[in-house]
């Protein structure tokens, strides 16, 4: 379990992340730390606001005590990730809990510097960063699966595309969703490494279980991945007509079949280049999202801040 100590230097910067909470009428302050704290503490130092005050750390065990004082707590689960990618990776978990809205202000505090010292303080316009990736993409994509399945899927395809595995590229497919449909359009490729497993070790949601995936995803074939996050299959070839399909040059087996059972049913695909690392999602066929492999943090803000050309085409 780790502790962040709740020193005066602390309180006194979450004590000016709630000043400016309350000069900018901001929705909410984000306190992203390393680990369990004082909760109580930061609770009455944000007595004054009627806000909701967020509070982040990397494990679920560190938050003991938090929504008790009266926080809303957050597990990120990225332990060794860099600040960005912690810091946006919470303001994605905090409006699909809904504890923000997806244009709204936050003030965030945080370490920026020095591990278990608060020294940064940002106002963040969240409509600015966000609006793209939950009400368009996010959004559209969870009319078909849910929003922490499909995030999940996407950070756990992201870190694939980015750091294959043992120093060697790694591509792989996730089939989302609408799972019985798609198992009608698949055969195994080989002994599924997760067949037999419970449900809870087989859920995309849990650390371990994307560990495991990482490994398997080394094998031929794709994982077709219920809405709740639960692998049904791994190691599954996907047999579906690409007739019709138009994708850009290029693109091998596995992308087309990636679109193809996006068109056939209502999963979404996610799908990993293992040439270049670029995430690829389909739905309907078509190409919704492609995530660059290049340092994750910048990937999720470049998405933001750069929306793909309308007609969605790949340039
Ligand atoms: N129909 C399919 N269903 C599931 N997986 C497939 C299918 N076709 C190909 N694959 C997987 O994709 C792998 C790579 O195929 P290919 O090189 O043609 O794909 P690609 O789209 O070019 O992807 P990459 O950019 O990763 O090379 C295969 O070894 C296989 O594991």
């Amino acid at each position: 379990m780790a502790t962040q100590r709740f020193t005066k230097h602390n309180a006194a910067i979450i004590q000016t992340g709630v000043a400016l909470l309350k000069a900018r009428n901001a929705d909410a302050l984000l306190v992203l730390l390393d680990g369990s704290t004082d909760w109580k503490r930061i609770a009455e130092i944000a007595s004054e606001v009627e806000k909701p005050i967020i509070v982040a750390v990397d494990s679920p065990d560190d938050l003991e005590g938090a929504s008790e004082a009266g926080l809303k707590a957050l597990a990120l689960n990225k332990e060794k990730a860099p600040l960005l990618e912690r810091l946006q990776h919470a303001l994605l978990e905090a409006a699909a809990d809904e504890f923000i809205r997806t244009n709204g202000e936050i003030v965030a505090v945080y370490s920026g510097f020095h591990q278990g010292r608060l020294d940064s303080i940002s106002h963040l316009q969240l409509d600015e960063r966000m609006r793209r990736l939950t009400t368009r993409d996010l959004q559209m994509l969870e009319s078909r699966v849910p929003l922490p399945t499909i995030k999940a899927v996407i950070d756990l395809a992201a870190q694939i595309g980015r750091e294959g595995r043992e120093g060697k590229p790694v591509g792989t497919l996730f089939v989302v969703g609408d799972t019985r449909k798609v198992l009608e359009h698949s055969n195994d490729s080989g002994v599924d490494p997760f067949r037999g497993y419970n449900r809870k070790s087989r859920n995309l949601l849990d650390a371990k279980v994307q560990d495991d995936a990482k490994e398997i995803a080394q094998l031929d074939g794709a994982f077709v991945v219920g809405s709740d996050a639960v692998i049904e299959r791994s190691r599954q070839m996907l047999e579906v007509s690409h007739e019709d399909l138009t994708m850009t040059k290029g693109l091998g087996a596995r992308h087309w079949a990636a679109a193809a059972i996006s068109r056939k049913t209502k999963a979404i695909s996610v799908v990993v280049s293992q040439s270049t690392g670029t995430v690829r999602l389909y739905q309907d066929g078509h190409l919704v999202m492609r995530i660059e492999p290049m340092d994750k943090a910048v990937t999720w803000q470049e998405f933001a801040f750069e929306p793909p050309s309308s007609n969605q085409a790949e340039s």
